[in-house]
């Protein structure tokens, strides 16, 4: 099966096609006031019509409520769901039923004790995101550049399909492949030239290293 390379956190008309002149599998948009990658629905809707089937679009939530997921169904329609809040089991399976998509639940990683939420979360999700933890005082959960330690995935055995996020870049994607496995990389901060700044150079080099790593992936 070939690797799933998803950029996320695109935000203009440039580097959106960058990603699918590059060949990303998945291009994620970030609906979260707070992140310096947020959208507005507008911006959504006009990005959106740009992809034209050519990748999956992935809308990125945090503890989002029905009526913004509502919004965001209606600006963007996202092929995929990306919860990256606290959501639990039972709000899982509510929005998939409620918005008839496949959702990917991110699952935050600092320690081993983090992945004991993997068996509930596996009965409903489509896919899992491994992401690093933020820290507490941090004002986002995700796309802060940081990775963890890809060694906690190395005996992971999940009936789902997976991916790995969390301070990736063209230089160690090779590495967090090779140790977790995993069946997908995403990244954000890794092709960008500050926050919520993307590269289009940056993003063909992450896109060009997955493709040539894609022997490593099995899952
Ligand atoms: O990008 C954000 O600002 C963001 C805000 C809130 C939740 C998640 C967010 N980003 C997550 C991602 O972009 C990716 O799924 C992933 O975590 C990669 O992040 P990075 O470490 O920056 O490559």
């Amino acid at each position: 099966m070939s690797l799933l390379v998803k950029i996320c956190g695109l935000s203009t008309r440039e580097t959106l096609e960058a990603a699918l002149d590059a060949g990303a599998d998945m291009v994620g948009f970030v609906f979260f006031p707070p992140s310096p990658r947020h959208l507005s629905l507008e911006l959504g809707r006009e990005l959106g019509r740009q992809v034209k089937g050519r990748a999956l679009k992935v809308a990125l939530t945090v503890d989002a409520d029905d009526a913004t997921l509502g919004n965001v169904m209606d600006a963007l329609s996202p092929d995929i769901l990306q919860l990256h809040g606290k959501e639990s089991v039972a709000r899982l399976r509510d929005i998939k039923l409620r918005f008839d998509r496949p959702v990917m639940k991110v699952v935050p990683v600092a320690t081993s004790a983090d992945l004991a939420v993997l068996p509930g979360y596996a009965a409903i999700a489509d896919r899992i995101l491994f992401d690093a933890r933020a820290p507490k005082d941090a004002t986002r959960p995700g796309g802060l550049g940081a990775p963890f330690d890809w060694h906690l995935l190395e005996n992971l055995q999940l009936s789902l399909p997976y991916m790995v996020s969390g301070g990736l870049h063209a230089q160690n994607l090779a590495e967090a492949l090779r140790v977790t496995r995993a069946g997908g990389v995403d990244v954000s901060s890794g092709v960008e030239s500050a926050p919520g700044v993307k590269d289009p150079e940056m993003i063909k080099a992450f896109i060009r290293a997955a493709r040539a790593t894609q022997e490593l992936s099995v899952r």
